[in-house]
């Protein structure tokens, strides 16, 4: 199909096509698709996994910023599916900043191998602004599939784990070899799975909550104290606004979970 196109995948986009059919029916499986669930899948891409999740799903949306691919998508699938074919909607939109009204329907599960350069921003983009989507399994690099599912006090918690916590329970859900893409990337791959769940309650907003959470990895090797000081004006008011929230001042983000930077965030002074 590739040759047909005469594709030569744009690395700028990430695409690395899955040329495995088993790594496909993988994720698909893990995915745990119902027949009612509107699947919004981030880069189709070729259509692999499109053609596997259609017959799965009551709809696949398919976003792909390619306008080539997205417009090859719909020739493919009535092709090689031709009965499933009223089953997909392709949307040519950037998936950073796709927005509801562009998608048809609310989608209800989020299943994608999401082009690697960007895979954290989509998730958490689409998260906020789909609260319709109630789970999802993701393809990303195997170190951002790490680092999304940390916990606190691992080395490698940040900034993507504490955010997606904001969302939903995130977890690693399996390794993916480089040898089942073409090109072959030169990292290795990982499944996340996320099942939504309610944020903290707190009277903070989401970007209140947002801009704690980048002040203090900002300067992740620093105590809150100092990590915070320019959020609060002064490192005597961050410790103040600490102290409020019950978290002493020599603490570091790493140690602390998404209701924690809620807490902080509701003391601002
Ligand atoms: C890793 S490839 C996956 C392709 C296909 N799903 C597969 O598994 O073979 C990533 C896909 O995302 C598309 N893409 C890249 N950036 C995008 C964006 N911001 N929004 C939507 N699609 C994007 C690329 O064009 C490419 O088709």
């Amino acid at each position: 199909m590739a040759d047909k196109l005469d594709l030569r995948p744009t690395k700028r986009l990430g695409q690395n096509f899955v040329i495995d059919g088993g790594t496909v029916r993988r994720i698909t499986r893990v995915a745990e698709i119902s027949p009612d669930d509107v699947v919004i899948e981030v880069g189709p891409g070729l259509g692999s996994l499109t053609l596997a999740l259609l017959p799965e799903a009551r709809r696949v949306i398919a976003v792909e910023i390619d306008p080539v691919l997205a417009a090859q998508l719909p020739l493919t699938v009535a092709d090689r599916a031709p009965s499933l074919a009223d089953r997909l909607t392709v949307v040519q939109a950037d998936a950073m900043r796709v927005r509801p009204e562009e998608l048809g329907e609310a989608p209800t599960a989020l299943v994608a191998n999401l082009p690697y350069n960007v895979a954290v921003p989509v998730v958490l983009h689409l998260l906020e602004v789909l609260p319709s989507l109630r789970k999802g399994l993701v393809m990303v690099q195997s170190e951002v599939a790490d680092r999304m599912a940390a916990g606190p006090g691992s080395k490698v918690y940040g900034v993507p784990s504490v955010k997606a916590a904001w969302y939903a329970d995130v977890r690693r859900a399996g390794p993916v070899g480089r040898t089942v893409f073409w090109p072959a990337p030169n990292v290795d791959s990982g499944l996340v799975a996320m099942s939504r769940r309610d944020h903290p309650e707190t009277t903070a907003t989401r970007e209140e909550v947002f801009a704690v959470i980048d002040a203090a990895f900002a300067q992740r090797r620093k105590t809150l104290r100092a990590a915070l000081a320019s959020w609060a004006g002064t490192a005597a008011a961050a410790e103040t606004a600490l102290r409020a929230a019950g978290i002493a001042p020599s603490e570091r983000g790493e140690q602390l979970r998404v209701e924690d930077f809620a807490r902080i965030a509701e003391n601002r002074p």
